[in-house]
């Protein structure tokens, strides 16, 4: 049975936390290239600016235990950090998880913080490094703030991913931005000086009008416009994470921040590739080529990218004079091909074929489709929630070329993708056949 804590603060109802092993919440305790330029300070059309909803953080710290210096001193080399991760228990969130547990050796204390807890968070209690769950919400400024007081890291993986039009623009924005804001003040409020953020390849692009982005890297020069509340509400929680860099934090240090660009994550756990699957098998085995191709997208191992995570919040404090403030898109060896193609690297083992060297619907179609599935969402919406994969924002993403080729991660922190392309898909492909047969 998990043991559950009530953390009381101000008299208010803190975060739950769920299942600390030590029963304890708190263990408080514990520093510019000028590079830059695919920067995705793009315009957001019809979006507030930054300052526009900020709201004072509300939370005070003062119960939550005793502190020690901010930061992390070379005498306490030998120190065990405190990490926090938000948005743990998601596709990418669990990834980073289980990567810390086995490959970050100062690890003292993870603590896991989401919405919704997921049950293989039991197994890791069993480990030498305490695993406190954390049920909390990020738009809770009073319950972020109890997660991080006394943390030396955090990870902010936490994040609404729609682009199908689940839920509103309004609730985007709020988990996106506000969630990042709040993590952001909680961070200056507790002394928490390392802050990585799980930003994404739309920050970027692809843009409004459709303009490839071929194999650029972060300084590649590019019009970011956004009007989709997804790729705003990720631009804008950037800009506020790379801001704050060099804010001074409770204690007197700078906060240092740096935020990664996955393109478009594959690997054990990925939902949509799953759907892909179990739709190819409702339609016997056969999948219908939408998109050219010659169109590139972005993809990159989910290994690889909670890897890129572990290694930049660990080298933040070594390295805080050139990685503070700055971008990383994610990358590794997966190769460049179509959406479609690449989805078929792990498909194709699983049984499924693609049919179509060409798409088999004018794209003129495809474009009159996605528009009647707008249409029907939005009629429908009163009714029912109608929000299938094809809409004119996924096929303007999946029909644009968008990839990146950079070493900047490698010059800045020392990565080298943990995973091979072989490895990736083997992983990949074992898990999309345990999905599906278990979904038979
Ligand atoms: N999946 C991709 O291809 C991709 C690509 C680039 C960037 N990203 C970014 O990576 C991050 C993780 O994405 P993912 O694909 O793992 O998504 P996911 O939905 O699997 O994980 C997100 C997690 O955040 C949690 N969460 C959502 N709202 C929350 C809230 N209000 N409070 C606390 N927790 C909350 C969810 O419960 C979930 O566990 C996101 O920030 C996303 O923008 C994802
Ligand atoms: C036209 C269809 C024919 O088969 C294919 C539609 C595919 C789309 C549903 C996906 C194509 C590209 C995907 C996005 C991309 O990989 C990058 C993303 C960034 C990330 O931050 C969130 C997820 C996503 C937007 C991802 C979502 C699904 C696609 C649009």
């Amino acid at each position: 049975m998990p043991v559950e804590h009530r953390v009381a603060a101000r008299g208010r109802l803190r975060a739950r936390v769920v299942g600390v092993v030590a029963g304890r919440v708190s263990v408080p305790g514990m520093g510019q290239e000028g590079e830059g330029g695919a920067s995705g300070r793009g315009r957001c059309v019809g979006w507030p600016a930054l300052d526009e909803r900020r709201g004072p953080l509300q939370a005070s710290l003062g119960t939550l235990g005793q502190r020690l210096q901010p930061g992390m001193a070379d005498s306490a080399q030998a120190q065990k950090l405190v990490y926090l991760v938000t948005g743990g228990c998601g596709f990418l969130g669990e990834h980073v998880v289980r990567m810390l547990l086995q490959r970050e050796p100062r690890l003292g204390e993870l603590r896991v913080f989401d919405r919704h807890l997921g049950p293989w968070l039991e197994e890791l209690k069993t480990g030498p490094v305490r695993v406190t769950a954390i049920q909390g919400d990020v738009t809770e400024a009073h319950e972020v703030a109890a997660a991080v007081a006394g943390a030396h890291v955090v990870i902010h993986t936490a994040g609404l991913v729609d682009v199908f039009g689940r839920a509103s623009p309004e609730t985007i924005h709020e988990v996106n931005v506000q969630g990042t804001r709040n993590v952001i003040e909680a961070c200056v409020q507790t002394g928490t000086r390392f802050l990585v953020y799980t930003s994404s390849m739309e920050v970027v692009g692809p843009n409004t009008k459709g303009h490839p982005f071929y194999r650029g890297n972060e300084d590649t020069l590019y019009e970011a416009v956004h009007r989709h509340p997804y790729p705003c509400s990720k631009a804008l929680a950037e800009r506020l994470v790379l801001e704050a860099n060099g804010r001074e934090v409770h204690g007197g240090l700078p906060l240092v921040t740096c935020a990664l660009r996955p393109t478009g994550i594959y690997g054990e756990g990925h939902q949509i590739m799953r759907d892909f699957y179990r739709q190819g098998l409702r339609l016997g085995g056969w999948l219908f080529r939408a998109i050219p191709a010659s169109v590139e997208h972005g993809r990159v191992y989910v290994g690889n990218v909670a890897w890129m995570h572990v290694l930049a919040a660990r080298e933040l404090e070594r390295r805080a004079a050139l990685m503070g403030g700055q971008v990383y898109f994610c990358y590794d060896g997966s190769p460049y091909k179509s959406y479609e193609d690449f989805n078929m690297e792990f498909l194709g083992p699983c049984g499924l074929q693609l049919v179509g060297a060409r798409p088999l619907l004018p794209y003129w179609l495809l474009v009159f489709l996605a528009a009647l599935n707008a249409l029907l969402q939005w009629l429908l919406r009163p009714l029912v929630l109608y929000a299938p994969l094809l809409n004119p924002y996924t096929l303007a993403v999946a029909n644009t070329t968008f990839t990146v080729s950079t070493d900047k991660a490698q010059r800045h922190f020392g990565y080298e993708p943990l995973f091979s392309w072989e490895d990736s898909r083997t992983r990949t492909i074992l898990w999309v056949q345990a999905a599906g047969s278990s979904a038979q």
